[in-house]
């Protein structure tokens, strides 16, 4: 049980209420439609992760990034559109071969030349996708919303000849016309699509506007909902959330959240917001220690760095710095975590090194040091490096040297201090820049 879990089965005790409402992150008890406990990820990664500026993936690296997906737990694997290439149709034809568990997909648009390529690849489903939006009308394939419809339909009932899964998909839903958008799902809805899609294709949407579109959406359609969002204005993971609780069931998401422009829900992030929310289905589902080995893994395939920032794997992710945090995470972890990093596999640090530090904090180091000072020593040790932290940058050297000078100083003629256990031992807490520990 994570220390996170802990406060909550306090809170039940105390009420003797229903767990979940003990969470406060959780889904709504009352909200009978939420997917927040019961959600599916579609990764994207070769498809929408392929149109990332930066990315080129050969067979094999594709090949490695749908294993590792596959290993850490997605439902589904979409990849690129068999007719942009000859060798983007025999990628897809060779990760269809690998026997994953993850179902896989390909993304076409919504027209019969691209269908009859896709449906002979081998996938278990087909992701189409067509723009309603006035703009991709009129500026992109030109066509009105009864040619759409007619479109979709045969293109829909051609699939779903072949025995695989279909899913029609409005690209640009948040600027579509709603009545147009209730009547395409509805025909496509009727005639019997495993999944509808709806995507924020320039990410435009916030997370009310997304929460009220799928639930009316719920009202019209019988079959899943899917949804997209990109995070041109840094709403996709919010968006991706309230989806769930407004009954949407699936969420694309990319390592890194990798794709066009800034890209779309990032697998990690969404895997950070999912956890608070429902501990229990996300652990039990995804393999979370796995998410650093992936997202280096597709870092390295597009060259570029974890954001410092990143949820779970930035490099300060888990790094607590200021002496009040430090005093209260090291009495207990949650006070200021809601994340905890052994369910990914990471450590927390406590950077005491700076002038921003306190005693408790310093006190901590000095016991890992196995040296004995007294509370009042501890202070006067903890003041000596904040003066020195005050002049210049600190690391974990000049700490320990200011401690043990001071030991010594105190505990004359003991001059040379014995080796100890923290000069053997890596160490969870630790004033050493976190930049060195938490690197790929
Ligand atoms: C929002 C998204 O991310 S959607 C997915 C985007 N994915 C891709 O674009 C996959 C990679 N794309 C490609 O390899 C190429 O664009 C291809 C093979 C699909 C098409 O290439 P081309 O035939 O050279 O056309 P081009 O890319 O210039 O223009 C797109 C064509 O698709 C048509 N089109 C665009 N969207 C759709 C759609 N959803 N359904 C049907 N047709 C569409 C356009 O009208 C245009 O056709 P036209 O110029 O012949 O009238
Ligand atoms: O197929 C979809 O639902 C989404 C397509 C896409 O990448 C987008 O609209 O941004
Ligand atoms: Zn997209």
């Amino acid at each position: 049980m994570t220390a996170e879990n802990q406060a909550f089965q306090k809170v039940t005790e105390s009420t003797g209420s229903n767990p979940i409402q003990a969470n406060p992150y959780g889904p709504n008890p009352s909200d009978f439609l939420s997917n927040v406990g019961n959600f599916q990820l579609i990764d994207s990664t070769l498809r929408e992760g392929e149109q990332f500026a930066n990315a080129f993936f050969s067979t094999e690296k594709k090949i490695e990034i749908a294993k590792a997906l596959d290993a850490f737990g997605v439902d589904y694997i979409e990849l690129t559109s068999p007719v942009a290439s000859e060798q983007s149709r025999k990628d897809c034809e060779a990760i269809c071969k690998l026997g994953l568990k993850a179902k896989i997909l390909t993304h076409i648009r919504c027209h019969m030349d691209d269908a009859k390529v896709a449906v002979e690849t081998g996938v278990d489903g087909v992701d189409v996708v067509i723009g309603t939006s006035k703009f991709l009308r009129q500026y992109s394939h030109g066509k009105d919303m009864n040619y759409i419809a007619k479109s979709a339909i045969e293109v829909i009932e051609f699939v779903k000849s072949k025995g695989i899964e279909i899913r029609f998909s409005s690209e640009d839903s948040f600027r579509s016309d709603l009545v147009d958008l209730l009547n395409i799902y509805k025909t496509v809805s009727k005639i019997g699509v495993n999944r509808i899609g709806i995507a924020d294709t320039v990410g435009c949407a916030n997370p009310r506007q997304v929460y009220e579109l799928v639930r009316t959406l719920k009202s019209v359609v019988n079959c899943d909902i899917e949804c997209h969002f990109h995070n041109d204005t840094g709403c996709a993971i919010a968006n991706a959330y309230c989806a769930l609780e407004a009954g949407a069931k699936l969420i694309d998401v990319c390592v890194l959240g990798i794709g066009e422009r800034n890209g779309i829900v990032p697998i990690g992030g969404l895997m950070a917001r999912m956890i608070v929310a429902d501990p229990d289905y996300v652990k039990s589902k995804y393999k979370l220690h796995k998410i650093r080995d992936l997202e280096n893994l597709v870092a390295d395939a597009v060259e570029v760095n974890i954001p410092f920032n990143n949820p779970i794997t930035g490099f300060c992710a888990f790094t607590h710095k200021a002496g009040i945090h430090a005093k209260a995470i090291l009495a207990n972890p949650s006070t200021y975590e809601i994340l905890d990093p052994h369910d990914f596999g990471m450590k927390r640090y406590i950077h005491f090194a700076n002038r921003l530090t306190g005693w408790n904090a310093i006190k901590s180091r000095v016991d890992q040091l196995n040296l004995s000072l007294t509370d009042s020593e501890v202070k006067i040790v903890t003041a000596k490096i904040k003066k020195m932290g005050d002049i210049r940058p600190l690391n974990i050297d000049d700490v320990d040297s200011i401690i043990k000078d001071y030991h010594a100083e105190i505990n004359t003629p003991t001059l040379i201090p014995k080796k100890t256990k923290a000069d053997e031992e890596p160490l969870d807490i630790s004033g050493e820049p976190a930049t060195k520990k938490v690197k790929k």
